[in-house]
């Protein structure tokens, strides 16, 4: 029998944070399905730069994810029922409570497992680890090259 695996996430600017959580979704099954948030749906933090579909594509791209979907618009239990997997792998720091999700999975009749994966530390100095870390430091380094420009 194919044990599959879910992971989700937004997923705008891929760092290797992004690729521990993966591979180690992967490493639970034999298919691993990645749902990637639509933009109107990340609500809790700045939204994505990238568009959807872009975002979806480069996921898809990797060779550790078997299919990568974008989510549902307006319930996020719809791709679960169609991808029927047998694990939903939270990310180490998503906000999602994992007893509220067995227990909407429950309440659909879904029998499927749900388990939280481990985080990845920085492994040296200046790694980032981070899509929001990533774009501040982006803003900050174009902001300095400006004032070095207004200087000369
Ligand atoms: C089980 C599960 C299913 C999800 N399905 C969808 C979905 O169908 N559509 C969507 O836009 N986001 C979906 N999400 C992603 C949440 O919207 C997402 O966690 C959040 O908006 C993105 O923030 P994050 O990258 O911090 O997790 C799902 C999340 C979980 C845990
Ligand atoms: N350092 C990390 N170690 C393990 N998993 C991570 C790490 N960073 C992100 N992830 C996981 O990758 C998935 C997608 O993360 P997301 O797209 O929200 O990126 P992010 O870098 O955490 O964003 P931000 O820091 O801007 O909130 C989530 O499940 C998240 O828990």
């Amino acid at each position: 029998m194919t044990r599959r695996i879910v992971a989700q996430g937004t997923f705008d600017i891929i760092h290797p944070g992004h690729v521990h959580y993966l591979s180690e979704a992967a490493s639970m099954g034999d298919e691993l399905h990645v749902i990637v948030a639509r933009r109107e749906n990340v609500t809790h933090k700045e939204p994505p730069v990238l568009p959807d579909r872009q975002r979806r594509d480069v996921i898809d791209a990797l060779e550790v994810v078997t299919e990568a979907h974008l989510g549902h618009s307006e319930d996020i239990f719809v791709p679960i029922e169609r991808i029927d997997p047998d694990v939903i792998v939270l990310g180490h720091d998503q906000h999602h409570d994992a007893d509220a999700i067995r227990d909407a999975l429950a309440g659909r009749g879904i029998d499927c497992e749900v388990a939280r994966a481990s985080g990845r530390e920085p492994r040296y100095e200046g790694e980032l680890l981070s899509t929001g870390r990533i774009v501040d430091r982006i803003i900050e380094s174009r902001a300095s090259e400006a004032d070095d420009v207004d200087a000369v």
